[in-house]
């Protein structure tokens, strides 16, 4: 009998650990991290190898795309369909990463510029004077607007009402608790509501998109959006997107892209309004510019790059960034095998006194003073699967905060210490109510 591989240590427990990840990730890894040591092994959704150290973080994103591959639970190609990116692996997703990737980098991303400035002021002049809201309801608005407009080209006003009833039925189908539950606990009869509800609205949503793709296919008009990139896209063998394929992807950039955006957003308010210092040094710089539709000079302030950054290194949205092992790897001196899981611990590692002093303290200054290698700074994961969005996100929540600061003042009302709540497979700030007052 061959002997069972030496895993890192980590707690035995088996039912308590699932129950205190779900609560509170950070505190669940930092706990575990400080006792064991990295890497460690925790049993989350499942067995897990975890580290934390830049070291074994370069070993999980530099080793060779075979050594994992990817197993869609029913509950997440119910979401995200069979033909998105997320569901692929090995060839098929570096053949479709590659299609993809240029829609959202480069040339591409500078061209929605323009579109994600409109939303951002559109938004703005609707707020009443003196008008209190949650920011993650505001944020999240002007995320999914961006969404509309930048993915699925939808700037026609009369045509945004139902594309936006059926996105937010959609979100809110898939965050909805009751769903999240039952996917975790594995139900996935069809007849159950939550899964009926998220079928019907997926149906629906999917129904609208196959209507603008079938209009553009008729008409070949060619427009700066993403799908319009998407769908002139050509393998080397000259085929392209089918239908299916268009509609998942779409579909799976927005349940990857729209809430993550917001939470970021949102970070920035709770922070700034916390540190005086930090928002008047950020209004300093965003007014040097004397305007904010230079989409160019808004990227390229150095400050607001670092406030943005420091948002994410905090409380990171995806706390642990997973791998299936589909061979084994050697994780800082321990072989892992095939059919467990491996992560890079971000929740851990944006904590640590070594790469960032005094961890605990929102001080963007230090992401000019040392900035991190890509393995001590891993919002958006790393490797062949990093975030495909990684460039689009930071560009958008750049350019709505140079928006939102140059003509508004806002004041934060809910001052007590951070609170961090899940929100649905993400984590983010427990209420943050803002008073907003136009500036000019
Ligand atoms: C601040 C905003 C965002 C954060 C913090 C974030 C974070 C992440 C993380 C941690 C991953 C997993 C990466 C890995 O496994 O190594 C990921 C994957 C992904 N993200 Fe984002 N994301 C953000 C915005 C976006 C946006 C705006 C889009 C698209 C519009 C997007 C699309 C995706 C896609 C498609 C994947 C899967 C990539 C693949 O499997 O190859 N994300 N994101």
């Amino acid at each position: 009998m061959t002997p069972a591989p030496l895993l890192p240590p980590g707690p035995q427990t088996r039912f308590w650990q699932p129950l205190a990840y779900v609560r509170s990730p950070y505190r669940f890894f930092r706990a575990i991290h400080a006792r064991y040591g990295d890497p460690f092994t925790v049993r989350t959704v499942a067995l897990t190898a975890m580290t934390a150290h830049p070291e074994g973080i370069r070993q999980i994103f530099t080793a060779p795309a075979d050594t994992y591959h990817v197993k869609l639970p029913p509950s997440q190609r119910r979401v995200l369909g069979r033909h998105g990116l997320s569901g692929l692996d090995g060839e098929a997703h570096r053949r479709t990463r590659k299609l993809i990737s240029p829609s959202f980098h480069g040339e591409s991303l500078r061209g929605l510029g323009g579109m994600i400035h409109a939303t951002a002021v559109e938004s703005l002049a609707a707020w009443q004077p003196g008008s209190v809201w949650e920011a993650r309801d505001a944020m999240r608005d002007i995320g999914l607007d961006v969404i509309l407009r930048t993915l699925f080209g939808v700037e026609d006003r009369a045509r945004l009402a139902p594309f936006r009833a059926a996105v937010l039925e959609f979100a809110g189908a898939f965050g909805n608790p009751a769903f999240l539950i039952s996917a975790l606990l594995g139900i996935e009869h069809d007849a159950w509501p939550p899964n009926r509800r998220l079928d019907t609205a997926r149906h629906q949503l999917a129904a609208l998109l196959r209507e603008n793709i079938a209009e553009r296919r008729a008409t070949g008009t060619a427009r700066a959006d993403i799908l319009s990139r998407l769908m002139e896209a050509r393998y080397d063998d000259g085929t392209g997107f089918d239908d299916a394929a268009l509609v998942d992807n779409l579909i799976t950039n927005l349940v990857a892209g729209h809430e993550t955006s917001a939470l970021s957003l949102t970070w920035a308010f709770a922070w700034l309004g916390r540190h005086p210092e930090v928002a008047e040094r950020l209004q300093r710089e965003i007014d040097s510019l004397g305007r904010d539709d230079d989409i160019a000079a808004i990227q390229a302030l150095p400050y607001l790059d670092a406030v943005v950054k420091e948002c994410l290194r905090l409380y990171p949205a995806v706390p642990e960034v997973v791998r299936m092992l589909a061979k084994p790897l050697e994780l800082r001196g321990y072989e892992i095998p095939a059919g467990m899981n491996v992560a890079a611990c971000s929740a851990v590692l944006h904590m640590d006194p070594a790469f960032y002093p005094e961890p605990e303290r929102f001080r963007p200054e230090r992401f000019l003073e040392r900035p991190p290698s890509g393995f001590e700074f891993i919002p958006f994961g790393g490797g062949d699967r990093v975030c495909l969005g990684n460039h689009f996100g930071v560009f958008e929540v750049k350019i709505v905060l140079a928006v939102l600061l140059t003509r508004g003042r806002f004041e934060l009302l809910d001052r007590g210490p951070v609170r961090v709540a899940r929100r649905g497979f993400l984590m983010g700030p427990d209420r943050v109510r803002v008073r907003f007052e136009p500036r000019r």
